[in-house]
């Protein structure tokens, strides 16, 4: 379990990226969404001990995570947003120069964890080429497999799908979803879809707050037979109406909106997703802040 507690970062130029984060995970794929900028990366380069926050408690299955980095380290496996690598070094020996990093120092193991994750991953076949030169989608493999060398408890994925074409976003998900079955996957995206696919639990961030939080499906109920779509532009919304999305369809203006009834004729009732609770959660979220500000 990973307990988060009153988490406050601003950096040195005065950005408040953290402020009073409260947070709790258990094992499987945990989501966390928000806009650019709401602190999400702050975030989980503060709980994978690569800076310090300026106060509050993080604590990973017993470990209090800032007092004792180095246990912490032990358990966890970290994709960054941003990942670089060696440009002439193959992914093979990529990997193996990780994996001593890592402290794998037992030739053998390592080489059979190696050629399991490179199966997993399935980048056997490519394991002698330079990862300079991988697509967008084998490099985010890579960069899993790097992650899960030492068969961390903790894996943190920052923004794993940005780049990625449909066909590989898919491949992804089902290797997301075949190594989360023991251990707690923290996920971030501004990719709703991604989130409502694979989570079970997920986060609505925010200004450096964690503004909603709870198990996907029961936050999602309370808005069935609440979420409405129109085709083409119904000129003024009715009362109790708020628009969520305006998208297009061919060309056609499309609108999602929340309303308790069916807002009139034209209208019709659609299955709600964790697209619509995220918009109305950034929603009140901003109009609350203005409020306060006022
Ligand atoms: N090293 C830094 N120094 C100063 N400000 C920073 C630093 N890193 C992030 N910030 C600022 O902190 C805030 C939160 O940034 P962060 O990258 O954590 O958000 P994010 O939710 O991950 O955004 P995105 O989805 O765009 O990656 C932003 O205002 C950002 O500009």
């Amino acid at each position: 379990m990973l307990h988060i507690n009153q988490l406050h970062k601003t950096y040195p130029d005065g950005t408040a990226a953290l402020r009073g984060l409260d947070l709790n995970a258990s094992c499987g794929i945990f989501g966390l969404l928000g806009p650019n900028g709401a602190g999400k990366s702050s975030l989980l380069r503060t709980i994978a001990t690569l800076q310090q926050p300026d106060s509050g408690q993080i604590s990973f299955n017993g470990v209090d995570v800032l007092q004792q980095p180095q246990q912490l380290r032990r358990q966890l496996g970290y994709l960054p947003q941003e990942f670089g690598v060696y440009p002439h070094l193959s992914c093979r020996a990529l990997l193996e120069h990780i994996a001593v990093l890592k402290g794998l120092t037992d030739r053998r193991l390592r080489q059979q964890q190696i050629d399991e994750l490179l199966t997993k991953t399935n980048l056997t076949k490519v394991a002698h080429k330079a990862v300079a030169n991988f697509s967008g989608g084998m490099r985010q493999r890579f960069g899993i497999a790097q992650a899960l060398l030492g068969d961390p408890k903790l894996l943190i994925l920052d923004e794993p799908s940005a780049g990625l074409d449909p066909l590989e976003r898919q491949q992804l998900h089902n290797l997301l979803a075949q190594i989360s079955r023991d251990r707690l996957v923290l996920l971030s995206s501004h990719i709703v879809d991604d989130i409502e696919q694979l989570c079970r639990q997920v986060a609505i961030m925010l200004q450096g707050q964690i503004v909603l939080q709870g198990d996907t499906t029961a936050l999602i109920a309370p808005l069935h037979d609440q979420i409405w779509s129109y085709s083409g532009e119904p000129g003024r919304l009715p009362a109790q109406t708020q628009l969520l999305q305006r998208s297009y369809l061919r060309g056609v203006p499309q609108l999602r909106c929340y309303a308790p009834a069916c807002p009139g004729e034209g209208f019709s009732a659609v299955t709600a997703s964790l697209q619509d609770c995220y918009f109305l959660t950034l929603a009140a979220a901003s109009a609350q802040q203005e409020q306060i500000a006022c």
